[in-house]
């Protein structure tokens, strides 16, 4: 096997929080980089120009000319928009820049597999994933698209440490961050019993798709409520069984997607085709209003809590490098139900018999476009079966 799945083992989480709103996170993150003394960690899929990017820049800028230690990691696809100038000035003030996945090689594969992580740890103490990006468009601004909804979970304690391992591996040249920083991993005061316990969850192309294994055991062995998020649905067709499956064996099954308002009409079009075997087993879709939906996050029998970098698609579960974090937390549960139940309120559900009469065009058009789709997904899988 080239790479591994891993699945660091599960640590205490000191301190957590949870934040759906992009101002918000916005704000926050740029707290923690002003804040950092000794490390700022940064991984994205997308860093791009534009005004709230760059006063991030200014910032990792600034720090890094104050001697806080600065390594960015960005997809080379998908931080295809950052200003070349921008890497100077960050290398000029002495931060590392590594771009991801360059296209040096022909090959699909090596294509289609990008880094979809979104990591932040700052001075190996607080460290965040989800599904957030460093473009304005995730602000609403200049568009005529309202903010995304995301989600952020940031958390402090020794899982810090095992998510600066993780940026690591995308960076092989810097042996000093696989090292623990002093002081980080330090039990504070607030958290306790309450956050529970949490570790991460990877999926590491090209071999282990540990992030597809786990949701596939996940949703075969819940027994009351799956309850998932995300503005890609594109699983495979295992994946889709399964969820049905789920469904059939009682379990409450709901999926919140994204509605009208998705940056992929297309592709939010063509996986309709899916919809209707997936409510005829009893699961219950729901289209996000009024914002694109961007966060990824799940909720399993009131015990189990994931969010992360990971759609519930076939890029995710097959190619990309993601990254998640899993938690066995009484107050993350809590606080995805709310979140849930919140986000359901401003969607609307999609009833059968409406479904059903959708006109015929439009049927044909999402039949052809899932014909599409089975071939892009048998051409990228290769040899390789479900
Ligand atoms: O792949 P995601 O989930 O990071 O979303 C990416 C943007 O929406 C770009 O299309």
């Amino acid at each position: 096997m080239l790479q591994q799945t891993r699945r660091t083992p599960w640590v205490a989480i000191d301190a957590g929080i949870l934040l759906t709103d992009m101002a918000d996170i916005a704000r926050w993150l740029m707290d923690q980089f002003r804040g950092a003394e000794t490390e700022i960690l940064l991984e994205n899929y997308i860093f791009e120009g534009g005004v709230w990017p760059g006063q991030v820049l200014g910032i990792l800028e600034a720090k890094a000319r104050s001697g806080v230690r600065v390594h960015v990691t960005l997809d080379a696809i998908g931080s295809r928009g950052f200003p070349s100038a921008w890497a100077s000035r960050l290398r000029a003030a002495g931060a590392y820049v590594h771009w991801y996945h360059r296209l040096r090689f022909i090959g699909m594969e090596h294509r289609l597999r990008r880094t979809h992580r979104r990591i932040i740890v700052v001075d190996g103490q607080w460290a965040a994933v989800g599904g957030f990006a460093f473009a304005d468009v995730w602000l609403g601004a200049g568009v005529s698209s309202p903010p995304y909804r995301e989600a952020l979970f940031a958390c402090r304690g020794p899982i810090a440490q095992h998510l600066r391992l993780a940026f690591a591996r995308h960076h092989p040249g810097f042996p000093a961050l696989a090292l623990p920083l002093p002081g980080s991993g330090t039990m504070g005061p607030e958290g306790g019993a309450a956050w529970g316990k949490g570790r991460l969850l990877e999926g590491l192309p090209p071999r282990r798709r540990g992030m597809r294994r786990r949701l596939l055991a996940v949703l075969r062995t819940a027994r009351r409520e799956l309850w998932i998020a995300t503005p890609y649905f594109n699983p495979d067709p295992v994946v889709r069984r399964a969820l049905q499956q789920a469904a059939r064996r009682g379990v409450d099954v709901r999926l919140l997607l994204a509605g009208r308002i998705t940056d992929h009409p297309l592709l939010r079009f063509g996986i309709q085709a899916y919809y209707q075997p997936l409510m005829q087993a009893g699961v219950r879709i729901y289209e996000y209003q009024g914002a694109f939906l961007h966060g990824k996050y799940a909720l399993a029998d009131g015990y189990w809590v994931t969010l992360g970098s990971a759609n519930l698609d076939f890029l995710s579960l097959w190619f990309n490098h993601e990254l998640n974090i899993e938690l066995r937390s009484p107050l993350a549960v809590l606080l995805l139900r709310s979140l849930f139940v919140r986000e359901f309120a401003h969607a609307q559900e999609l009833a059968m018999g409406g479904w059903q009469r959708r006109p015929r065009w439009r049927r044909t058009l999402e039949w052809l476009l899932a014909v599409l789709d089975r071939w892009a997904q048998a051409r990228a899988l290769g040899r390789r079966k479900y």
